[in-house]
């Protein structure tokens, strides 16, 4: 659905498109529906002690000459970081001359699916671009899939809440029997699997240190701890990363320390080397089970990325485009992104405001309202049952509601072509299909008509019109 005034057609004509490409994207190929029932298991392996991954390296007396080649090594550090600046102070200067054709703003509440959106508009319109990122998506993949193991061994350790008398679970198993299995230190197979994924805290730590070291807590924990960073990534599951923090380049131009001692690296190889026990993790029915008995839901790309555990666990691994699109990076502030058309008018430049969804943080779209050509605002549909993370008290269908009325209200937007996206249809016709109940009147499945029962669907507009596009 798209309301317009006075915005350039062909532009238009663009944007419709990337969206019909987005929604097929987004929808028609992705294999797995990502409400995954919690239906989990536990397995039977043997205790190896892969704990200690990657082994201990031996400590050397540093004489003359590793003093020298320490020396020089950090000389080369310093040059190399010193051509990093300068690459990245020459693009900048770049950008500030070159003047966009188009600016779009993207604007929705957290998890709409704005940067997702925007990743579809870079695959369809600069895939040249989008490719060139690929390797740097590449540990951000890996801290979704760490994130995800993590979350899923730490929920299992704590006891689920006592089961009612004989309720039967799945494959004719009791709750009893298998609280069992997820008890610690009761001698069980779990109690193994879980053992021997540990590493993937000390990974996690590697990982989030080098994307987003602001969240991260000074100390590095030693093993048999509960990390700090574990514990808040079962709270908040987001990976963050500060807007021109430049994590794009860290697989491109890794900046050397003055060890030379490649975490990332070490981090790929305590991935590969777990590969076997996650697939592991992942298929195991009673794991499943002890998820669905504590009530523990996984973020939307978890399933994903655990289904595909054994691809992107390799060291050959090298993202795909379907990888990329799922992989979580939550926007913190406003993120601006040029994109320089590849496919349609070669040479053309878009600008893309892609803000921060939070609740707090909407204050600080205002400023960007000036002088855009279109807003597209996404609706994640399927979260009708959801309420914020911010304040439980408010659902989440109704919160987008609320926003995209302040936004409809907004004089200094006026002049701007809106675009309404109603966004995760695949997730909402799963949970439909499935029974879920919801509060929200006349929803269905196109997610259409919820949205027509508004009076004040397209306020303060002169020249209104009302398109409704569909997948191709
Ligand atoms: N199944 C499904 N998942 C989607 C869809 N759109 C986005 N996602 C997933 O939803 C998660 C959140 O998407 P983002 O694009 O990061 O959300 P955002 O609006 O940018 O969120 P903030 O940056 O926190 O404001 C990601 O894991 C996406 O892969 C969709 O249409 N279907
Ligand atoms: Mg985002």
């Amino acid at each position: 659905m798209a309301a317009t005034n006075g915005f350039n057609a062909a532009l238009r004509r663009r944007l419709t498109d990337g969206l019909l490409h987005t929604w097929q994207g987004i929808t028609g190929s992705l294999p797995h529906p990502l409400l995954f029932s919690h239906l989990f298991t536990v397995c039977f392996m043997p205790e190896t002690g892969v704990n200690q991954w990657p082994p201990p390296s031996p400590i050397l007396a540093e004489g003359e000459l590793q003093s020298a080649l320490r020396t020089q090594e950090e000389k080369e550090a310093k040059r190399i970081n010193d051509e990093i600046d300068r690459q990245i102070e020459l693009e900048r200067q770049e950008l500030k001359k070159r003047k966009p054709q188009a600016k779009i703003l993207l604007l929705g509440q957290s998890e709409a699916g704005k940067s997702t959106l925007l990743k579809n508009f870079q695959l369809h319109f600069a895939p040249k671009a989008f490719e060139a990122d690929g390797e740097a998506w590449r540990a951000v993949i890996h801290l979704n899939l760490v994130r995800a193991v993590n979350f899923i061994l730490e929920a299992l350790a704590t006891s689920p809440p006592p089961p009612p008398p004989s309720v039967a679970v799945s494959s004719n198993r009791s709750v009893s029997s298998l609280s069992n299995y997820a008890r610690p230190n009761s001698g069980n197979p779990f109690r193994h699997l879980r053992m021997r994924l540990s590493p993937l805290r000390q990974v996690e730590l590697i990982l989030t240190r080098r994307l987003c070291p602001e969240s991260l807590p000074d100390q590095f924990p030693g093993d048999g701890e509960t990390s700090t960073a574990s514990k808040k990534t079962i709270q908040t599951g987001d990976v963050t990363v500060r807007a021109r923090s430049g994590w794009k380049s860290l697989n491109r131009m890794q900046r050397p320390t003055s060890t030379t001692h490649d975490e990332l690296y070490d981090a790929r190889q305590i991935i590969e080397a777990c590969c076997e026990d996650i697939v592991a993790l992942w298929a195991d029915d009673n794991v499943q089970a002890g998820l669905l008995e504590r009530d523990v839901s996984l973020e939307d790309n978890s399933a994903y990325f655990l289904e595909c555990a054994s691809r992107i666990a390799s060291s050959k691994y090298l993202p795909e485009p379907n990888d990329i699109l799922r992989a979580r990076l939550q926007t913190i502030g406003v993120e601006e992104h040029r994109l320089t058309m590849e496919t349609v008018d070669p040479g053309q430049e878009w600008t893309f405001y892609d803000v921060e969804g939070c609740r707090g943080q909407r204050a600080a779209w205002a400023p960007y309202f000036d002088d855009v050509n279109a807003m597209i605002f996404l609706c994640p549909m399927a979260n009708f049952d959801r309420v914020l993370a911010e304040d439980p008290t408010v659902n989440s269908l109704l919160d987008s509601f609320q926003i995209w009325k302040t936004i409809c209200e907004s004089k200094l937007l006026a002049d701007a072509t809106f675009i309404l996206f109603l966004n995760k249809m695949d997730l909402l016709k799963v949970k439909l299909n499935a029974g879920y109940r919801h509060n929200v009147n006349h929803l269905d499945a196109s997610g259409f008509s919820v949205w027509k029962s508004l009076d004040w669907q397209f306020p303060n507009h002169n020249s209104v019109r009302v398109k409704r596009i569909r997948p191709r």
